[in-house]
């Protein structure tokens, strides 16, 4: 599990360590961590590391002095160092540790921006040292013009160099990814102590690139973190595994109410999504027609046209496919809703819901469906504004509704009416096509009804009993990003359609199963510690 905290928790957990006089230890550690980054990354992309060149974009606050530092390493290792001050000053130690090393330092001035802007572009490695956890706002005055000047030319001149952040992308608000003001798109973020929750979070998650956590040893100081996200060992511990004596009732049955004359296929999707993610039984309900197109695209499937009550089942999917004219079938979605049982509620029915549920009912809003839901709760956000502050805005469904509420993107964020976050990004920009979220919903709603009550799980990994649909609604998110992409790897990164989707569910159900935890925890502990 990958644990992501905000800036003045990291700042909080640093303090007993700085009160200590460590301050220039945690700083060393950080620059240290940094610039085998640096290192390993050029390894990787088999550059030579001797002789090339380095441009650290240098602000005043430690974050300029984390780079110096780092750049000061770097340069002993042969390596052609420029540092740009940004602010007209920086980290006296790290600045004079810099030149020692070798170091050529130049400072930002309007006369001479260009200069640097080609000495930016021509580095084969940029480090955005300029602003860390300690930036108010974003980048502005000469600093954003700076950085606007050398994306765009990098762009133009299809620089070869790669960008790595320190502790994360200048700019980037560390505590909700909101980027307000010009920011660098780094190909490597390098974070120190602990993930930091703008990483996590569109779009600051379009600027971080990779991210690489640095134990600086602030790590036991830190308390409850704002923001997880399930990693393949994570995935692999919750995902059922029938017991030797099951059947298929004691596996679960899930009732779906989807589709309609518009959107008959949304129904098909939904049911292929969640038969192929382990449930024992899907039941159908709805309009005939489409009850006979499920069948016959489906003959594994139990179709009926009764009413919710009449169905007995461990969990129930609504309103894939359904449009706001449908009103049996909108009729069914909420009597789903008030039956107790664990609901994952998707597209139509989410505007046809009672504005108060409970946290086992998971909404799967798309930022335009959320924009809608937090319209009508009072709320004034449009699709661009939770576009821009994803975080609050899920949340803020999450607290104002009492369910779970997951918003689909290119980070899925998850959030619990009690407070958790769960962030997923394990998909490929393939799965933007229609019917993805139909598949979605089918295999959250087959894992809604395969759980059963034993919470010890969710409490080993640090998840409160009455949180973990938000962990359920995740593992689907991770589910579905992963299968997305293994059908496009299998096309060797070709497109997808939302069917190969749920026809790639299996295998990557059993291949992720298979990874012993142990391997995993090996492979991962590398780039992101697990907590
Ligand atoms: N406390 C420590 O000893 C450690 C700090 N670390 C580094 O220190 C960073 C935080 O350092 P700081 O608190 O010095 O803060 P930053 O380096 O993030 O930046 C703050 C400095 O920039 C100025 N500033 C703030 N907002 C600005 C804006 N929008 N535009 C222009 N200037 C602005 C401030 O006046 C201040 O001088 C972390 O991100 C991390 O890189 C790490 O070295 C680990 C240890
Ligand atoms: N750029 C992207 N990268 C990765 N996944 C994405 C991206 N855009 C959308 N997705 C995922 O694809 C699915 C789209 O769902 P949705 O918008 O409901 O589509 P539809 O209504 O057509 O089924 C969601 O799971 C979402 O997280
Ligand atoms: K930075």
């Amino acid at each position: 599990m990958i644990s992501a905290y905000t800036g003045k928790q990291v700042r909080q957990a640093e303090e007993p360590l700085l009160a200590a006089g460590l301050g220039d230890v945690l700083m060393q550690r950080a620059a240290h961590g940094l610039a085998n980054a640096v290192v390993r990354e050029f390894k990787s992309r088999g550059l030579r590391t001797y002789g090339a060149g380095v441009a650290v974009l240098t602000g005043k606050g430690n974050n300029g002095g984390d780079g110096l530092y780092a750049a000061a390493f770097l340069a002993a290792r042969g390596m052609r160092t420029t540092a740009i001050l940004t602010a007209g000053s920086a980290h006296p130690q790290a600045l004079a540790a810099f030149e020692q090393a070798g170091g050529r330092v130049l400072y930002l001035s309007d006369a001479a921006s260009g200069a640097l802007v080609s000495e930016a572009v021509r580095a084969d490695v940029v480090i955005d040292a300029v602003l860390g956890t300690g930036a108010k706002g974003g980048l502005r005055g000469s600093a954003a013009d700076l950085v606007t000047a050398i994306a765009d030319a990098r762009a133009q001149a299809r620089a070869e160099g790669f960008v790595v952040a320190c502790d994360l992308p200048s700019g980037v608000d560390a505590d909700t990814g909101a980027v307000s003001t010009p920011a660098l798109a780094a190909d490597l973020t390098v974070t120190f102590g602990a993930a930091k929750t703008g990483l996590l979070v569109d779009p600051g998650a379009d600027y971080a690139g990779r991210v690489d956590v640095v134990p600086i040893g602030i790590e036991e100081h830190l308390d409850q973190p704002g923001l997880r996200r399930l990693e393949d060992a994570d995935v692999a511990r919750l995902l059922p595994h029938p017991a030797r004596r099951a059947h298929k009732y004691s596996r679960g049955v899930l009732g779906v109410v989807a589709g309609s004359a518009d959107y008959p296929g949304a129904a098909v999707l939904a049911c292929r999504g969640a038969l192929a993610a382990g449930v024992g039984m899907v039941r159908y309900l709805g309009p005939p027609e489409v009850a006979d197109l499920v069948r016959r695209s489906c003959p594994e499937m139990v179709c009926s046209t009764g009413a919710v009550a009449d169905n007995r089942v461990q969990a129930w999917l609504v309103g894939s496919g359904m449009g706001p004219d449908d009103h049996d079938q909108l009729q069914r979605a909420r009597d789903a809703v008030t039956s107790g049982l664990p609901v994952v509620a998707d597209a139509g029915a989410l505007p046809a819901l009672p504005d108060v549920m409970a946290p086992n009912v998971v909404l799967t809003p798309h930022a335009g469906e959320l924009a809608a839901l937090l319209k009508r709760l009072g709320g004034e956000e449009d699709r661009a504004a939770v576009e821009a502050g994803t975080l609050a805005a899920v949340r803020r469904a999450a607290a104002l509704t009492g369910a779970t509420v997951l918003l689909k993107g290119a980070t899925t964020l998850v959030a619990a009416p009690a407070g958790d976050v769960f962030s997923q990004a394990d998909g490929t920009p393939w799965l933007a096509t229609a019917g993805s979220g139909d598949v979605l919903a089918g295999i959250i709603g087959a894992l809604l009804a395969q759980e059963d009550s034993d919470v010890g799980r969710f409490r080993e990994m640090g998840v409160e009993p009455e949180q973990r649909w938000a962990a359920v609604a995740a593992l689907g998110a991770a589910l579905h990003g992963k299968a997305g992409r293994a059908a496009s790897d299998a096309c060797s990164g070709g497109p997808i359609a939302a069917g190969g989707i749920a026809d790639a569910i299996p295998e990557t159900w059993g291949k992720v199963s298979m990874l012993s935890n142990a391997g995993v925890r090996k492979r991962n502990s590398h780039t992101l510690p697990l907590r």
